[in-house]
């Protein structure tokens, strides 16, 4: 599944794997500190506006911060005229938001074939949406955003699916609750990602740590996953939907053609020949809504040659 399929920008909160309820990692597994350094940084950062005067600058005072206030969620029980069964999706009252959570707690939320076509059910749905500018993508509960593809029905034909920690890595930005755990477990189980899974994570952590990731198939708490790039943040676990709406509601003030074209040009260089077209697109899209397209198309109708000759060559 192509996640960058979606031309709207994609947050995604939540974990791989947790801790039990009680707050221990069980025996064998990485063992989670609490929230400092680094993390605790870049929390902070996430909401301030440096200035060199220490007031707030101008810059500061126009576009302040955005609000953490629970969203009141309407939530959407049939998509593609399909009853959703093993995921969630809701769209928040009044805002640009949409939220798709995969809801198969009791197994980590790891998904099967059904679960796939639910989530790009869901991801077409909020992409048609004029309304909707941010998806966010996370999984129910506390203990896990996806364990990956679902063991007991993964055949011998084999589904084009990596596991969760791909989702979150085709993301376009991150959120980790603090006992977030990372990693690939596929050279372990017999299975592995050789498209984006591997492609994408030695863009965002190099090529010596993705080999690492996956030949070791170790486990990495949020802390780590931050250290390599891996995600954009960390934050307490209880805190994780009012950061990701915060982030979501920053985001939703900005320009969208200018968020747009950034996420075309971010994936152009990495996309080929199809991340120029998508570039390509938005630049016709603009040109078509300018004065000197529509000139061109005016003439036409008109019957009658363009003038061009208003419009400016620039350097
Ligand atoms: C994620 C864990 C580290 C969490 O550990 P913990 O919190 O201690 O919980 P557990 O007790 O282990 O799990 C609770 C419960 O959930 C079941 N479960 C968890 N994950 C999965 C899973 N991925 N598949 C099936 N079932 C799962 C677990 O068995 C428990 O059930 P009980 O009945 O209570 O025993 C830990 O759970 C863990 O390591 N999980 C496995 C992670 C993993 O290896 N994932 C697969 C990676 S490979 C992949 O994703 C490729 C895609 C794929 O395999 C696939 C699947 C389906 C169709 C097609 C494909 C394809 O290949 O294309």
């Amino acid at each position: 599944m192509d996640l960058r399929m979606s031309r709207r920008v994609t947050v995604l909160s939540q974990h791989l794997v947790g801790e039990d309820a009680s707050g221990a990692a069980p025996a064998g597994e990485v063992e989670l500190q609490p929230l400092s350094g680094r993390a605790a940084a870049s929390q902070e950062a996430s909401t301030s506006y440096a200035s060199a005067t220490g007031r707030p600058s101008s810059y500061a005072r126009v576009h302040g911060s955005a609000s953490r206030a629970p969203a009141r969620w309407r939530r959407i029980d049939t998509v593609a005229k399909e009853q959703l069964r093993e995921v969630r999706y809701e769209k928040a009252e009044g805002e640009g938001i949409a939220k798709i959570t995969i809801n198969r707690p009791e197994k980590r939320n790891a998904f099967t074939p059904r679960t796939v076509s639910e989530m790009s059910w869901c991801f077409a749905d909020a992409r048609e949406d004029p309304a909707v500018g941010v998806i966010i993508l996370t999984g129910e509960g506390p203990l896990a955003f996806c364990s990956g593809g679902d063991q007991s029905v993964r055949g011998a034909g084999g589904y084009a699916v990596g596991g969760g920690h791909i989702l979150h890595m085709m993301c376009d930005l991150t959120i980790a609750a603090d006992n977030a755990v990372f990693g690939q477990t596929g050279p372990k189980v017999g299975s592995f990602d050789a498209g984006y899974g591997s492609t994408q994570m030695a863009r965002l952590v190099g090529q010596k740590k993705a080999r690492e990731m996956w030949f070791l198939a170790r486990l990495y708490d949020a802390q780590q996953a931050l250290d390599m790039g891996l995600v954009n943040t960390v934050v307490p676990l209880e805190q994780l939907e009012a950061e990701t709406l915060q982030w979501c509601r920053e985001i939703l003030k900005n320009s969208p053609t200018a968020l747009r074209v950034l996420k075309s040009a971010l994936n152009a260089a990495e996309d080929g020949q199809a991340g120029i077209q998508q570039l390509g697109g938005d630049a016709t899209l603009l040109f078509y809504q300018s004065e000197e397209g529509n000139e061109g198309r005016q003439a036409y109708m008109d019957k009658r040659p363009p003038d061009f000759s208003r419009f400016k060559r620039l350097p």
